[in-house]
């Protein structure tokens, strides 16, 4: 099974929102990395066939997703970043609901929605309307409604926005089962850490463009030799902030901050070369983000 994402553009006006994505999505969990803005919604809307790219296609197993049309649908998953509800409904009566849309028998409904609400911890609100839930029980909505006819190809945009950090966990650990079936799963975030243990593979998005994508192992080589820890006193940190791009910091005992930096030179005596990861190649790529991210 294949995803081939070909050549596509997707532009308003002036304004390319894509330009020119390729991508070949196989079997596993994707992180779509980006800041926000960087057209992350604009490609997964394209490549879940409800917004048609100025050039380029998207292609099935070799078969245009236009031309799949319905059979695509059958076989797709999506949760948009910006999810309309039936806020009347009860969570069991709207999934029942969707499940009818997406062409489930009543026993395939039955049997699905009983593993959902067990599986999204959504088994106690079942009867509650949705509009009584809160941010993070509507979103395990969206992700259960997504998930109903076992898709084989499964999107989900900013899907743990809202949830908490128990919750993101569970989340996680629910796609990278799914994936496992021989499911590709792509999930757009600007958060690293949802991506950074699930995705077998990673893209990272900037100004409409795929900028790199590989493995994790393969894209921190592009920050190899670049991450450092040093230690310096508390109150020279903020002369170190204005100086390096710092990634995280911990303070220790004896009034001195022990600082993860990047940097082609080491900016601090004695500092110690570390093994990069993936959020300190999402830093080097997008280093106006730190703020968002001490926001979160
Ligand atoms: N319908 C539209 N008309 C004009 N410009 C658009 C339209 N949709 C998106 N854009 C622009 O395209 C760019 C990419 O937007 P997009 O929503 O895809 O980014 P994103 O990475 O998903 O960000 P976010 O996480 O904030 O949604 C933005 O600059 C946006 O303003």
């Amino acid at each position: 099974m294949e995803l081939t994402i070909d050549q596509i553009w997707k532009k308003y006006k002036d304004k390319a929102a894509v330009s020119q994505v390729s991508l070949k999505l196989t079997p596993g969990v994707w992180g779509l990395l980006g800041a926000n803005g960087a057209g992350k919604t604009t490609l997964m809307r394209m490549v879940a066939g409800i917004l048609k790219p100025t050039e380029g296609r998207v292609l099935y197993d070799g078969i245009s997703i236009q031309v799949l049309g319905e059979k695509y649908r059958d076989i797709f998953g999506y949760l948009p970043q910006e999810f309309g509800f039936y806020p009347e409904f009860t969570v069991q009566d709207y999934l029942e609901y969707m499940a009818v849309l997406k062409g489930l028998t009543k026993k395939e409904s039955k049997r699905r929605i009983e593993e959902l609400l067990e599986n999204m911890s959504l088994a106690e609100v079942r009867k509650k309307k949705i509009i009584k839930l809160s941010g993070g029980m509507k979103r395990r909505v969206g992700i259960a409604q997504a998930l109903l006819n076992e898709p084989e190809v499964l999107i989900l945009d900013e899907p743990t926005s809202g949830l908490d950090p128990g919750e993101r966990v569970r989340f996680r650990n629910l796609l990278s089962e799914f994936a496992s079936h021989d499911r590709i799963v792509l999930i757009s975030t600007h958060i690293v850490s949802d991506v950074e243990y699930i995705a077998t593979c990673n893209a990272v998005m900037k100004d409409g463009r795929i900028l790199a994508s590989g493995t994790t192992e393969e894209l921190v080589t592009m920050v190899e030799g670049k991450v450092w820890t040093g230690s310096i006193p508390m109150e020279q940190l903020a002369k170190y902030e204005r100086k390096l791009q710092i990634v995280n910091l911990k303070n220790e005992e004896n009034g001195m901050v022990s600082i993860r930096y990047l940097s082609e030179d080491p900016g601090i005596a004695d500092s110690k070369k570390e093994v990069p990861r993936l959020e300190d190649l999402y830093l080097w790529l997008f280093p106006e983000d730190r703020f968002e991210k001490e926001a979160e």
